[in-house]
Order: structure tokens, then sequence, then C-alpha cells
């Protein structure tokens, strides 16, 4: 048995619900569900407009309420609860998981609303529950967290005796032709970006200023773009389950434009994600005004592109990837593995962009390993602390193939 509920039907949501119909071997049955019930019907539209003639399932759920994802999942009985809603719902969801004994994967970590915040704490201290009911949850499987991780366990498991150094490089050289746009959800997105940096050192967590540290690094098939320290999730985990690593970073590269507009964005307020009180015309007598709370980060989502509707006039390509120096046999080796995504070909094949096409694909893949029964055991997991073999031939096979570089210059 395969039975899958889909939680969100956004860009990631749809590029996995996409490679689900296209493994329908794998997946008996689907479900998709969101807080619109509508949206996920125009998903299935979508699907079945391409050709796919599978039956799925749709549901609205508002999944920041646990006494309705029960009553979900009770009716639709999920083996697996595949979270592609936002990070704020990943405490909710899990929890009705415990409840009706469905098993779990999200591609990103709980994040509270009111505070720019990210770590698994939250997360892994369901650990202990998951493991007494006997349930499966697998943290972070989207690209970055998600391949970063399966990269660096692959790099462990057949190059390295021990990897000392590892960097994560996300480069997205595509070109949406708007002013300003983010790739997933700009609410989460800008949350992510505006935060201070942070990197792992000699057993230390080291802070920067936002996007202070940055310096030129070179893309297969792109080219030199300046690249970003950042904070990324998948760090805490990584340097956790690979006490070896003396320093573990991430970068990601953004243009001169995107920068100029975020700062702006940052200076007029609109990345501020405190509630303010705003006087709105009510909306059938205009004439008169209403005091109302509005949060201006969620505001700004509200006029920004919409990441779902960049893709038909999206061209060039992503490069994702891990930087590794280590020791094997006793001797120092460089290892470069990584990915790249054309936004046009994801746009073709799914109706979405590079961006969401590499998380929606990894995603699929952790609930086919799942579903295969080769990733499954109770607890709470980050995806490098299962097998990274099958997975990886997945990713050549389902549209994110990989290439490798050993003992080349790393820039770092
Ligand atoms: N790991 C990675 O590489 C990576 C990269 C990009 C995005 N992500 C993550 O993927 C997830 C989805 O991103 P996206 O760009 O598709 O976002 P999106 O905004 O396009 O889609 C989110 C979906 O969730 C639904 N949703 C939101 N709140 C809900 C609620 N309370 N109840 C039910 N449904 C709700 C929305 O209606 C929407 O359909 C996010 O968590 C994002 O952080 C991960
Ligand atoms: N995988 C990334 C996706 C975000 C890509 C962000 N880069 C910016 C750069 C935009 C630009 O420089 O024009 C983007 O929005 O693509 C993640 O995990 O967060």
């Amino acid at each position: 048995m395969s039975k899958v509920l889909m939680i969100g039907a956004g860009g990631v949501a749809t590029v996995a619900a996409f490679k689900i119909v296209q493994n329908a071997d794998v997946f008996t049955e689907f479900m998709i569900a969101s807080r619109r019930k509508a949206k996920c019907d125009q998903l299935v539209k979508s699907i079945h407009d391409k050709g796919y003639n599978y039956d799925i399932k749709t549901a609205q759920v508002d999944a920041d309420d646990v006494e309705q994802l029960k009553a979900l999942f009770n009716d639709f009985k999920p083996e697996l609860v595949v979270n592609l809603a936002l990070p704020y719902q990943d405490l909710t969801i899990m929890e009705a998981c415990l409840a009706c004994g469905c098993n779990y994967l999200d591609t990103a970590n709980y994040e509270p609303k009111d505070e720019a915040h990210f770590e698994y704490s939250w997360q892994w201290a369901y650990k202990e529950k998951f493991e007494q009911a006997g349930l499966t949850a697998i943290l972070g499987c989207g690209f970055d967290p998600g391949v970063s991780g399966i990269y660096t366990a692959y790099a462990a498991k057949h190059h390295f005796d021990e990897i000392q150094y590892l960097d994560i490089v996300d480069c997205n050289a595509g070109n949406h032709h708007k002013a300003f746009a983010t790739n997933f959800n700009p609410e989460i997105n800008i949350r992510e970006i505006t935060q201070k940096g942070l990197y792992y050192e000699d057993g230390k967590w080291i802070e920067t200023e936002p996007l202070a540290v940055h310096k030129t690094l070179t893309y297969p098939n792109i080219g030199g773009r300046e690249s970003y320290l950042m904070h990324h999730e998948e760090l805490e985990s990584l340097v956790k389950n690979y006490p070896t690593i003396k320093r573990g970073r991430f970068w990601m590269t953004f243009g001169q434009q995107y920068l100029t507009y975020l700062d702006c964005i940052e200076n007029l307020g609109m990345s501020r994600i405190d509630e303010i009180e705003y006087e709105a015309p009510l909306a059938d007598k205009p004439e008169q005004k209403v005091k109302v709370k509005i949060v201006p980060l969620q505001f700004l989502k509200a006029v920004l592109p919409n990441p779902q509707d960049l893709g038909e006039n999206y061209d060039g390509e992503t490069s994702i990837g891990c930087r590794i120096r280590g020791l094997k046999d006793g001797k120092e080796h460089t290892y470069y593995i990584y990915n790249n995504c054309k936004h046009q070909e994801a746009y073709n094949e799914t109706g979405m962009q590079g961006v969401s096409y590499t998380t929606g694909v990894p995603a699929m893949i952790g609930t086919m390993m799942f579903c295969k029964g080769l990733w499954r055991k109770p607890g709470v997991w980050n995806v490098e602390e299962f097998d990274p073999d099958p997975f990886m031939e997945q990713l050549n096979k389902q549209g994110l193939p990989w290439h490798e570089v050993f003992d080349g210059d790393l820039e770092l």
C-alpha cells in the first residue's frame, strides 16, 4: 500500500504532484489538500491537461488546525503525509500524524510566524514520540535542505573517510524578466535572506551581519557569480551527523538588482513581520474606513509576482552543489558534486520554474523512498541519516542528474 496525502498546492507541490503521477506504479492512492480546495482542483486539472490520466482526490484543510488535520487523516487514512505547505505548519501536521498513526515528510524546518528564526530543535523534540509510535518522520527533503544532505552522505559513504570542510553553493543564474520576484513563497524567502549569516567553525557557530561576507564563485556552465554567506538549516544537522566537519558554510548567489530591491524593501519597512495598524476602506462602503492589522511582509507578498507564474519567460539555469575537502586513505582530496537545472525544461514539464522543480522532485523521491520501504525507521530523521544510494539513483532518473569533479579547485 502507498497512500499519500500531500498538503499544499503551491509551486513545490505542483512539481511533486506531477512527479507522483509520473511514478504511478509506486503510488497507489494520492490526495492533495490545501487551504483552498479550488487550488487543488486547478492543480489536478493542469495534470490531466498534460495527458496524465490519474485519479487524484482533493480536499480543503487548514493545516494550522490540528483538529481539522486529524479529521482529514482519519477519513483518508494516508500512510504518509507530505507537508508542502509552509514551515509554520510543520508542528501541527506532525502532531496530527502522531495522533492518527501517519508517517511524515517535509522540505523546510519549523519557523514560528512571529519570529524569523528557524532551527531543528522544535522538530527534533518529537523524536521519541515518533519512535514510540513506530512512525517515520523525514525532515528537509527538498534540494537545500535535502539533496545537499544526500550529496554529503554520498560523499561520506563513497569518497571520504573524514569530511573536514563543507561548502554548500546555491546559484540561480536564471532570468524571469521581472524587476523583482522571489522563486518560492516570498514571505518565507525574504525572512530567510534578511537574517544574519551563520556558519560553523571549530565547534562554534559564528554569526555575521546579513549578506556581509561574499566572494565570486565559478559555477559550471554559468561562470563567476557573487555568492553570499547565509545561514541555512541543513548546516545544523550536517555538523551534528558528521562531527569531523571543521567548517560548514552555505553560499547563495544574488544579482545586484535583486540586492538593491531587497535593500529598498527593508528600508521601507516592508520586510517587517510584526503587525501594524492600517485604516482600510470597507469593501462595500469605500467612503467608510475601518482599522485593520496587517503584517507588511504579508502585504508585500500580495503585490509581488506569484512565484508560480514566473516559469513561462524564465531562461537560464540553477546550479546547486556541495564542495567538500577531507581525507581518504590518509590523503587530502577535494570533491564537488552538483546539479544544474534549466528553468525552461522545468516549465515545459510541469508549468513551474527551476527553483520549484529542484525542490518538488526530491520531495517526490523521498516519498518514493518511504513508499518502497527503503527509508523507514521509527523516529525523526534528517535525510543524510538514510542510505543515499537509492535516492541518488532516482535523481538521475527523475530529472535532476548530478555530476562530480574530483580533486579540482574548490575556490574556498
Ligand atoms: N528545501 C528546499 O530546497 C526548499 C526550496 C524552496 C521552498 N521550500 C519550501 O517548500 C514549501 C512550499 O513552498 P512554495 O514555494 O510551494 O510555497 P507556496 O506559497 O507556493 O505554496 C504553499 C501552499 O501551502 C498552502 N498553505 C499555506 N498555509 C496553509 C494552511 N494553513 N493550511 C493548508 N494549506 C496551507 C498554500 O495555500 C499553498 O498552496 C515551503 O515550506 C518552502 O519553505 C524548500
Ligand atoms: N534553493 C534556494 C532557492 C532560493 C534561490 C534564491 N536566489 C535568488 C537570487 C535572485 C537574483 O539574484 O536575481 C532567487 O530568488 O533566485 C533556497 O533554498 O532558498
